[in-house]
């Protein structure tokens, strides 16, 4: 089955109510959100107190993207806040092992993430921790870029390491997917999409039809 996570980046803020129904009711599985620090990434969004506002009003997984340095900062209050998936970058962290273990003693799923530039063998020791990898298929910051059709080869490498060891984690996808790109990232193995500006332009659940 793939996963469906509409990345709340390219929701329309004074429509929420009504785009979280509809996301919802055309069969998406998660809500993405993506937490920016202005810092890792230029851009600034949601946090913590988004976060704690939007748990009541929906009851899809909330998925959360920290791309934010020293994420250890901001990992507690997303999880108490109602996060279920807490996803960060490693290189952002000095102990990303131990991040990982204090994710999972909070209950929740433990994400690492890959930036474009960031070699899967740089951190291939947190592979059997993890809940899920996400491979950033744009560099990250902003919705509305275009994929990178290299990083299919990454996807394949996560799937082909997943078999081989028996790991259980899932592999995301995020940055510039649509129905072709979304395709082209399953077939290479992913089973997480998470999709922004496609989703939310013209009809949302024509879209995550197709995606799905
Ligand atoms: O993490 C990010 C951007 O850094 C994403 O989650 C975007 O929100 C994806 O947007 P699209 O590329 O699908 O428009």
């Amino acid at each position: 089955m793939t996963i469906i996570a509409p990345s709340l980046l390219s929701s329309d803020t004074f429509q929420l109510e009504k785009q979280l129904q509809e996301i919802k009711s055309a069969g998406a599985n998660y809500l993405h959100v993506d937490v920016m620090d202005g810092h890792y990434v230029s851009n600034i969004n949601f946090g913590p107190k988004y976060v704690k506002d939007l748990r009541p009003h929906t009851d899809l997984t909330l998925d959360c993207h920290v791309m934010a340095e020293q994420p250890e900062a901001i990992i507690d209050s997303l999880m108490e806040a109602g996060a279920d998936i807490i996803t960060f970058h490693p290189e952002t962290t000095r102990h990303a092992y131990r991040l990982i273990e204090h994710i999972h003693e909070q209950g929740k799923k433990a994400g690492i993430a890959f930036d474009p530039s960031v070699a899967i063998a740089a951190y291939r020791d947190l592979l059997p921790l993890a809940d899920q990898v996400l491979i950033m298929t744009v560099t990250p910051g902003f919705g509305g870029q275009k994929f990178i059709p290299d990083m299919l080869e990454k996807v394949q490498e996560v799937t082909e390491l997943k078999a081989q060891n028996y790991y259980g984690y899932d592999i995301e996808v995020d940055g510039g997917i649509n129905d072709k790109t979304g395709s082209q990232c399953k077939k290479s193995g992913a089973n997480v999409l998470v999709a922004g500006s496609y989703v939310f332009a013209g009809s949302i659940k024509e879209n995550i039809a197709q995606l799905k």
